[in-house]
């Protein structure tokens, strides 16, 4: 498990740290952390022409340390300090000391032009709101320039507790991040601007968080977002023993499709069929389509609630404006995934009223919608949006999108996905996920592990499908096999 810390945290752990270590020895260990990287991404140290953009707080003052350390080895670094009235001042006597060329506002142009690395010490953690000039004016032109850009602790512009950037950002090729990950490392649009992001141990000591749907708020020492890997899949995956038969390994139901829209059930049931379900029932008015496409579902002509045993039921997908069999689905006391047009037609106070397990699978325009705002503001800041609406519903969400989010309906650590793949930003393929998660959940998985888990193998299947040209979202469901044996290690 990947786990990120909020700013908060993060330096209430450094303060402990700090007063246990020599002074200065943890930006010593940052700035070391910092110059292997940028020789890596060098190469040849000797004789490389090095330009730190220099801010005025501590993440200048590491800049400055990996500056004379790069200088010690014969690259030739300037510095350009955007406030020399208040830069970091030990940092600075050591670049010097080094041989470090110490550059005005006005040169930063030039010797930007030759740069073979830009090194972003502009702010760190510290960074409030969108970057102010002349920071703002100096990044937009070195996007222009072409030479990789390390960021320090992360992109300064992306606020490190969400993600969010506001205006001008840095776009880092590498962010070196010191301790731990911060959320705005693993969520976009932060993830995007912060390249492959290296982790340098710094000595801090942080636990490890309470998941989504798992009980207990965030709260200091906790884990403010968390990313699967592959053991973390792995141990959840419901693989069947030798005592399994089909209803112990889950029957999920699935209501989706309509006439306007059948193709949307037959990719739910495709998704829920390779998504490790003993049975898939479908109920809805596609029942044609979907038998043609999977003699293997179970089709019944009524009501959900007189389907027959089901362990999750899905529903949504394609419903059109159809809410038939929804109150059904809503009034079960089975784990229940809400998709697409099942979001809007439910009633949301039964769904708030649901004793059994809720998962609501909305993209950012869905989520919007339910939350009464424009969809831009849910992309903006998508922690906060998935963190609000799980709150208001009293259920797990799972927000699509760039980067996949699942919250519980009572706080704790926000789960990530790190498989996504903008391939997968094709139609249909959001009804594959609800049928693959809703196959989850019937396999007794919790709601946050049934999102988290589906949607890891959801990405990976994208992958696996896309290979680097475009495909369909039938594609995408036929590639759930070959995810789900990755993540085993077969
Ligand atoms: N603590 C530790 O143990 C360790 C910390 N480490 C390092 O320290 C970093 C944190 O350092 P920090 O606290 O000094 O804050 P930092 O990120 O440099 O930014 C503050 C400065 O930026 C300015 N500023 C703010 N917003 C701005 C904006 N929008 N646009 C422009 N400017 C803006 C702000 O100015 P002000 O708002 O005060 O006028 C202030 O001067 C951390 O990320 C890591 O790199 C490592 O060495 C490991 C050990
Ligand atoms: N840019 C992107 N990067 C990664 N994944 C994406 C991106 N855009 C969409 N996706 C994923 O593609 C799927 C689309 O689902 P959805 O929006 O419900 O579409 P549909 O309703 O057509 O099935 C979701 O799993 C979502 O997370
Ligand atoms: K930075």
């Amino acid at each position: 498990m990947r786990t990120a810390y909020t700013v908060e945290t993060v330096r209430a752990a450094e303060r402990e740290l700090m007063a246990r270590v020599p002074e200065g020895a943890l930006m010593q260990r940052a700035a070391a952390g910092l110059a292997v990287v940028c020789a890596e991404v060098l190469g040849k140290v000797y004789g490389s022409r090095v330009v730190l953009l220099v801010g005025s707080g501590d993440n200048g003052g590491d800049a400055l340390f990996a500056g004379a350390r790069l200088a010690r080895r014969g690259a030739g670094v300037s510095a350009v300090l955007l406030s020399p009235e208040r830069v970091h001042a030990g940092g600075l006597a050591a670049f010097r000391a080094a041989g470090g060329r110490v550059v005005a506002g006005e040169g930063a142009e030039g010797v930007l032009r030759g740069a073979d690395l830009v090194v972003d010490g502009i702010v760190g953690i510290g960074g409030k709101g969108g970057l102010r000039a002349p920071a703002s004016q100096l990044v937009s032109s070195v996007r222009a320039l072409g030479a990789p850009v390390v960021a320090v602790d992360l992109p300064s512009g992306v606020d490190a507790d969400s993600g969010v950037v506001v205006g001008e950002a840095v776009r880092a090729d590498v962010t070196v991040t010191f301790g731990v990950y911060k959320p705005g490392l693993l969520i976009d649009p932060g993830r995007e601007y912060a390249g492959v992001v290296r982790l340098v141990d710094i000595g801090l000591e942080l636990g490890v968080g309470v998941g989504a749907g798992g009980g207990a708020g965030a709260g200091v020492g906790e884990a403010e977002v968390e990313a699967f890997q592959y053991a973390d899949v792995a141990s959840l995956l419901p693989l069947p023993t030798g005592e399994s038969d089909k209803y112990r390994r889950g029957v999920v139901g699935i209501v989706a499709g309509s006439a306007r829209y059948p193709g949307a059930a037959v990719l739910a049931v495709g998704g829920a069929l390779r998504g490790g379900a003993g049975a898939v029932r479908y109920v809805g008015r596609a029942a044609d389509a979907v038998i043609a496409r999977f003699p293997e579902a179970l089709v019944s002509a009524g009501p959900p609630s007189k389907a027959g045993r089901v362990q999750a039921w899905v529903a949504g997908p394609g419903l059109g404006d159809d809410a038939e069999g929804l109150a059904d689905v809503v009034g079960a006391d089975v784990p229940v995934l809400i998709d697409a047009d099942g979001l809007r037609l439910a009633d949301a106070a039964a769904v708030r009223g649901r004793g059994a397990p809720t998962l609501l699978t909305p993209h950012a325009g869905e989520a919007a919608a339910l939350l009464g705002v424009a969809r831009e503001e849910v992309e903006r800041g998508r922690l906060a949006a998935v963190r609000e609406l799980a709150g208001r519903y009293g259920a797990t969400v799972l927000l699509k999108g760039s980067t996949t989010l699942v919250a519980g309906p009572d706080g704790g650590a926000v789960r990530v996905n790190p498989t996504g793949t903008p391939w997968l930003a094709t139609a249909g393929s959001g009804d594959v996920l609800s049928g693959l998660a809703g196959a989850l959940l019937a396999a007794g998985l919790g709601a946050g592990d049934a999102g988290a888990v589906g949607a890891y193998l959801h990405g990976l299947a994208g992958r696996h499908a896309a290979d680097g040209a475009p495909v369909g979202a039938q594609d995408v469901a036929e590639a759930i096999p070959a995810a789900w044996r990755d993540v085993r290690g077969d």
